[in-house]
Formats: C-alpha cells, structure tokens, sequence
C-alpha cells in the first residue's frame, strides 16, 4: 500500500485510496459531478438527513438480504450500476467487476460505453464457479445508449440479447454530456489503446481519440478555410467525451424510441434517470418494467434533487402499477440501503465505490467494496429489528430529526 493509505474498513476509505491510485484524468472522470456539483453532494448529505426508527426485540438472529428482480433471484437489493470506462481504473476493468457480481450472485448493468466487449464481460462472469450452498445467481443486465444510428443500437440489442443479458436498461437523463469541469480542464480522453469496445468492428475502431482527431482536423480545415495560418494551437472548450456524445448519441430520444425499443425485443425494459412523478406515470403508461430513479450520479443537470428525495414521489406515482422501482446515488453505507429501502425501493445500484473497489485492487476490491455493504445492510437490518426484506417497512425511516410526536 502507499503512503497514507487506509486499511480499507468502508467505502469511504476505498475512495479515499482511490485518490492516491489512480492517475488524475481517470479520478477527476470518476469522481466529477456537473457544474458546482450541488446534486452531487447532496446525494449524499439527503441519506443524513433521513434518520432511522428501529424496532427491538424481534430476534434478528439470521438475516436474509435474498431478493428477485424482474423475476430473477439474487443474494441482495445492493446491485451494481453501470460506470463507463472501467479499465481506467484496471487493467481487468468491466471483466473483474463482472467476476465480483457472479461471486456475490449479485446483480450488475453493463455500460453500453465499456471498455470490454458485453460479450468479453458476461463470459468472464459466466465462467464462475456457482455457489450452490445459498440460492439464487448472478444477473446481468446491460444499459443502453441510444446512438443516432438506429441500426448501431438495434444490433447492439441483438447482441446482448444473444450473450445472456435479461433487461435493458435504457439511460434517458443524457441528450447531451453535463459539463463537468475537471473533464474540460484535463481534456478528458481515452488513453488509445483502450476502446469503446461494443462499437469496434472488423474495420473500424470508435476510439475518442479518432473522433476527436476527426473533430480537430475539422476545425483546422474550417480555420485554414477563413484564411487562418495553419498550426494554430486550437483550445478546445469540452473534453472528447462530450464531442463523442455530439457526433454519436440522438438528442431527439422521446417517449416515442423507448415504445420502438419495447417493440424490437423481449428484454424487460428499465428506464434510467426518472426524477418526477409525470414522468414516472408516463414511464409506468408506456408499460416499462423497471423505474431506476438517478441523477446519473450528480454528473447530469446539477441542480435536481437528490435521488432518496426524488424516490418517495415516484413511489407515490407508480402506487399499483405492475413497474419495480429502484435508486441510485450516494449510496456508500448499508444505513443507506436500509433507507432506500424503507421508502420502497426495490433495489439500490452503486456507481463510484465499484470504481473505488476496482482501483484498489481489481475483481478483489469489487468485491471488497460489496462485502462491506453488504455486510453493513446485514447488521442495519438486524438493529433495526428486520431479519428479511419484506420486514422493512416504511415506518423503519422519517425525515428529519423531531421526535414524530413533535412534528
Ligand atoms: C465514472 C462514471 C461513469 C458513468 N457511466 C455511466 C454510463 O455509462 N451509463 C449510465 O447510464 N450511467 C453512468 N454513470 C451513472 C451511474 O450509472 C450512476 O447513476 C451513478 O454513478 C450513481 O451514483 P453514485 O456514483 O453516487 O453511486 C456513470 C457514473 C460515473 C461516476
Ligand atoms: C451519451 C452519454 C455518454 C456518457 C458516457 C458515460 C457516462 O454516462 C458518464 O457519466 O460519464
């Protein structure tokens, strides 16, 4: 370990060692929110608001975390979220995370912007040994940008759908990159020997670095054109990330692509990045099978509600509707998952403290990382007097800090 490292006890001291590991383009991409990054801190600070009401006496001698999502069993409610770009924090990347999901029988979505093909990933969970003294499996479920060329996403369905995949989950919160500042400053790009490796073929590799060497012999041509000297030094003002999004990624994406998508395959389709109750109604009317509630990480429109305050709004307006409902952001502590729970979500997905596990030490640190919360919901389940998951109730969590009887 290097100097000023932690022995790693939560996920905060996996982040707080990730900071000394990773290389600052790759923290500065993982770490960033959009603009002040108020969305982002307070995804965090709103699980601190929220306080606990346990329940004793209740014999809380073994507790069980197992669940179903979609119909599928997994071991826990604590899934992983899909993270773009795992290999910049190891070498391993997406196949080590995916190792960790199988090991844990946890649930984990793919990055349609991996740096391992879905194929390469699935089969390298795939190829873990199943532990068949506790029930249930691993899950994988794959997360979809949809690309201007409907074709491009059309066999990217057929593709995940061929190598085992059992949802789609589509991401709606991004038509165009947020600005994240550290990314503009740095000039984020992919170093050139990893790609984006569902949109490699044969011929062509969709790196970020051709697309942005594309982009600036575009620019030097069009300055030339007007009769500038050529060899300017041209500042760009946004990493290669948001040029990538530019040229690839359709802004017109409506309601109208998520009935398209529903009608081209059998998947169930999960809608990603629902903050409001009309858009929830719209999602549940569209007949959609999963809701995930996200402010993609504070990294879209800075600004929004923290996610655990956006989900009891969405509960509220899906009350009935044949649609699972899951969170994510700022969940770093089992306490957390405990609330998210008790407010009705599903389930929960972490972004960042994969990528902390990842950067500390590979498939080891992922599943580090989902040991200790999954080990912290086990004990905050169990002082809150829940030895399963239909225990949690939605009397187990208040906002605030008044006594009920004084609110
Ligand atoms: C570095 C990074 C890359 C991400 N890439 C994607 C992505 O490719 N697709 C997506 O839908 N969400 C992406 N997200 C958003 C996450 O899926 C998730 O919504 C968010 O990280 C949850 O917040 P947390 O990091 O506080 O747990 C990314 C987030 C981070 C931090
Ligand atoms: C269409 C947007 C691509 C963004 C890719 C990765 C991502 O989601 C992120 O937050 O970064």
């Amino acid at each position: 370990m290097r100097p000023n490292q932690l022995v790693p006890i939560s996920i905060a001291d996996l982040e707080h060692n990730a900071y000394s590991t990773l290389a600052l383009n790759a923290l500065d991409y993982y770490r960033s929110g959009a603009n002040d990054m108020q969305t982002l801190k307070d995804n965090q600070e709103a699980f601190s608001r929220l306080r606990l009401r346990p329940r004793i006496l209740r014999d809380v001698s073994k507790v069980s975390t197992e669940t179903t999502l979609l119909g599928h069993t997994v071991s826990s409610p604590i899934c992983i979220a899909p993270t773009a770009m795992q290999r910049l924090a190891n070498d391993e990347g997406e196949k080590a995370t995916a190792r960790a999901a199988a090991k844990a029988k946890k649930c984990m979505i793919l990055s349609s912007w991996s740096t391992t093909s879905a194929e390469d990933t699935i089969e390298a969970g795939k190829a873990v040994p199943v532990d068949t003294t506790s029930t249930g499996l691993p899950l994988y479920w794959f997360q979809l940008y949809v690309y201007k060329d409907r074709a491009v996403t059309e066999q990217l369905i057929r593709r995940v759908e061929t190598a085992g995949y059992k949802a789609l989950v589509i991401t709606v919160d991004t038509p165009f990159l947020g600005r994240r500042l550290a990314d503009v400053r740095n000039v984020f790009k992919l170093p050139g020997h990893m790609t984006m490796a569902n949109f490699e073929t044969k011929d062509s590799k969709v790196t970020m670095a051709t697309i942005l060497d594309k982009k600036n012999e575009g620019e030097r041509a069009a300055r030339e054109a007007a009769g500038h000297t050529s060899g300017v030094k041209i500042v760009r003002q946004e990493s290669s990330l948001a040029a990538y999004v530019v040229s690839q990624i359709d802004p017109t994406l409506n309601w109208d692509d998520i009935a398209w998508v529903r009608s081209i395959t059998k998947l169930p389709v999960v809608v990603k990045g629902v903050l409001t109750a009309e858009d929830a109604k719209l999602a549940a009317d569209i007949g959609v099978e999963g809701i995930l509630v996200s402010n993609h990480g504070g990294r879209q429109l800075d600004g929004v509600l923290a996610t655990i305050d956006a989900l009891p709004e969405v509960l509220d307006a899906v009350k009935g509707r044949n649609v699972e409902v899951y969170m994510d952001g700022g969940v770093r502590k089992g306490t957390d998952v405990l609330k998210a729970l008790a407010l009705g979500a599903k389930a929960v997905f972490l972004g960042r403290p994969i990528l902390w596990g990842l950067a500390h030490n590979g498939e080891e640190g992922v599943t580090l990382a989902l040991d200790l919360i999954q080990k912290e919901l086990e004990l905050a389940m169990a002082l809150a007097g829940c030895c399963k998951l239909s225990d949690i109730t939605r009397d187990h969590v208040q906002h605030g800090t008044f006594p009920r009887s004084r609110l």
